[in-house]
């Protein structure tokens, strides 16, 4: 049998509600041991270990937990007798952990991220198949060399396609712009195509052994009326990069773009996204971003586009070289 280890870091699939109605809960309540018990079949799937890397809801993710997590796992799958990792998450920025690992691990092995919407206390908790068909996808070797994917309510999404679209329904998880990595019936999972966008092995982006923090880079969201103000406070605050969440195909208001444009020439790295949850970014479309020395965010969401910047901005990477990232990963 193959070896998966699942390493824990909390949210809704270990929180705990005071009694079985009860809309409130702890997320991170239970550890990798209780998660892994509740789903007796997995012992027919794989051999099983766990570890505990945090135990928290996803809001609380930070750069700290991300580099150990990372460092982790590149420990973890460079193991023999390791053939898959499970990663136990919230909901809420499971798409950011699931890209950022996507971008610094280097192993061609099943890396999977799982996740639940209703608290494992909960009536129809769906925690326990999400678990079950997370181990199923990390045995297999259709998921080798996919980089890192994401199962949920019988669906397996890459990291760079995944995002959350709804505050409590189970099927919140999308993947709106190249769609699904595959489907799983019970525990017969069906793989689609390879995705074209440059992950893991082929990552160049690395964690050095010394890091202790990741670049500050900032999101400012748009909206009708919008001023300099949010722009200006995140180069005051230190940000080295901002993504704007723009309305529409990454717009924003001409006395925002007139201040983005001023910081950019100032070396800021200002990216363009959107905040409409699907669709593509593209440069010098309503905006010039060649004389304004912008990036275009391509198909990365906000959230997303951050993340890359980050990792760019680890190897002084410029405006040129950014935007080239974008068409990448
Ligand atoms: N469904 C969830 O997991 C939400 C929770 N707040 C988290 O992200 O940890």
């Amino acid at each position: 049998k193959e070896h998966v280890v699942i390493l824990a870091t909390g949210g809704t699939i270990a929180g705990k509600q005071a009694s079985k109605n009860d809309p409130g809960y702890k997320a991170g309540s239970f550890k990798v041991q209780d998660l892994v018990d509740a789903v007796p079949e997995l012992k027919e799937v794989a051999e099983l270990s766990g570890q505990q890397v945090a135990n928290i809801g996803s809001q609380d993710m930070n750069n700290e937990v991300w580099l150990k997590l990372a460092r982790r796992v590149n420990e973890v799958a460079s193991q023999p007798d390791v053939d898959g990792i499970v990663i136990t998450h919230g909901t809420d920025t499971l798409e950011e952990t699931a890209y950022f690992l996507n971008l610094v691990v280097d192993t061609k092995k099943p890396v999977v991220l799982t996740a639940s919407m209703r608290p494992a206390t909960s009536i129809s908790a769906d925690g326990p198949m999400n678990l079950y068909q997370s181990v199923v996808v990390a045995t297999r070797p259709e998921a080798v060399g996919r980089g890192v994917l994401c199962v949920l309510n019988d669906e397996i999404h890459y990291a760079a396609e995944i995002t959350k679209t709804h505050t409590v329904n189970p099927g919140t998880m999308q993947s709106p712009n190249r769609g699904l990595a595959g489907k799983c019936d019970a525990e017969v999972c069906t793989f689609f195509s390879p995705t074209i966008r440059r992950h893991t092995t082929d990552s160049e982006f690395k964690i050095p052994a010394d890091l202790d923090d990741l670049p500050a880079v900032e999101i400012v969201y748009a909206h009708v009326d919008m001023k300099r103000n949010m722009i200006d406070a995140a180069v005051k605050s230190g940000a080295k990069g901002i993504v704007i969440a723009g309305v529409g195909d990454g717009n924003m208001s001409q006395e925002a773009l007139e201040a983005a444009a001023e910081h950019a020439k100032n070396g800021v790295i200002i990216v363009r996204s959107s905040h409409v949850g699907a669709g593509i970014v593209k440069r010098n479309v309503e905006v010039n971003d060649d004389e304004n020395g912008f990036v275009a965010s391509r198909e990365l969401n906000p959230q997303k586009a951050r993340i890359l910047v980050q990792l760019a901005l680890l190897q002084d990477a410029d405006v040129d070289d950014i935007q080239e990232m974008f068409l990448k990963y």
